[in-house]
């Protein structure tokens, strides 16, 4: 009998869940102007993931942490209703004029997106409790922690959070990986683990997602 568990077959399915996503050409654009500004976008497969997410959670309200060039950005818009709105936020004012563009080059009414620029921590603490139906967080891991406590906050009652490379570039699971940043990943996951108002899973797509569900 075929062992469905072997490294070999989930390498294969993965690159399978992949190299089943072909992106279009303002998202080829898009992923173009991460590469050259070295802000690396999810991956398709993860895009498509959000996009089924956005789409089954009925998103109007979308809250993106790591706006980078703007693929996940066109990935969540893309399931989101035609009257939804996504709040992008970036540090980096090139990243968000990169995004702009690639916005502009899928037909993206401008009123879809606002485009916050400013560090994260802050511009979060800003937006008001119990509102957003989705917060996607993506960005700089060592911040997660503060990401995921002010999205725990901002989500409405059966809202979803998902959590981009939830595995820490792969160490997550790795007991002797005591960096920083696989510190504040599994504090991350932690802070949702412990609240009973979600229902987390860990989706082994891209570098790992964890998506939770917020109790109506
Ligand atoms: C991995 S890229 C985001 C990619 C984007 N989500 C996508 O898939 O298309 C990370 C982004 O986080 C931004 N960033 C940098 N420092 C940050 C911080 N402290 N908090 C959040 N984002 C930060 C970078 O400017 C960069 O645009």
């Amino acid at each position: 009998m075929t062992d469905t568990t072997s490294p070999d077959r989930i390498t294969r399915l993965h690159a399978y869940a992949e190299a089943a996503i072909i992106e279009d050409d303002a998202l080829v654009g898009a992923r173009l102007r991460g590469e050259e500004l070295g802000a690396p976008a999810i991956s398709p497969a993860t895009g498509a993931l959000l996009s089924l997410l956005a789409r089954t959670a009925g998103a109007q309200h979308v809250v993106e942490i790591g706006t980078g060039t703007g693929v996940s950005g066109l990935w969540l818009l893309a399931g989101m209703p035609a009257t939804g709105v996504l709040t992008t936020i970036d540090p980096e004012p090139e990243h968000h004029r990169a995004a702009r563009e690639s916005f502009t080059d899928a037909d993206i009414a401008p009123g879809r997106t606002r485009l916050i620029n400013g560090a994260p921590s802050d511009v979060l603490t800003r937006l008001a409790d119990t509102t957003y139906d989705l917060v996607f967080v993506d960005g700089n891991l060592l911040s997660y922690p503060a990401f995921v406590t002010e999205a725990v906050r901002i989500l409405r009652p059966g809202g979803l959070l998902v959590v981009n490379n939830a595995s820490a570039g792969g160490t997550l699971d790795d007991p002797t990986a005591t960096d920083p940043r696989t510190l504040a990943a599994r504090e991350a996951a932690t802070i949702v683990a412990d609240d009973d108002r979600f229902l987390p899973a860990i989706i082994p797509v891209g570098t790992g997602l964890l998506a939770a569900a917020k109790a109506h």
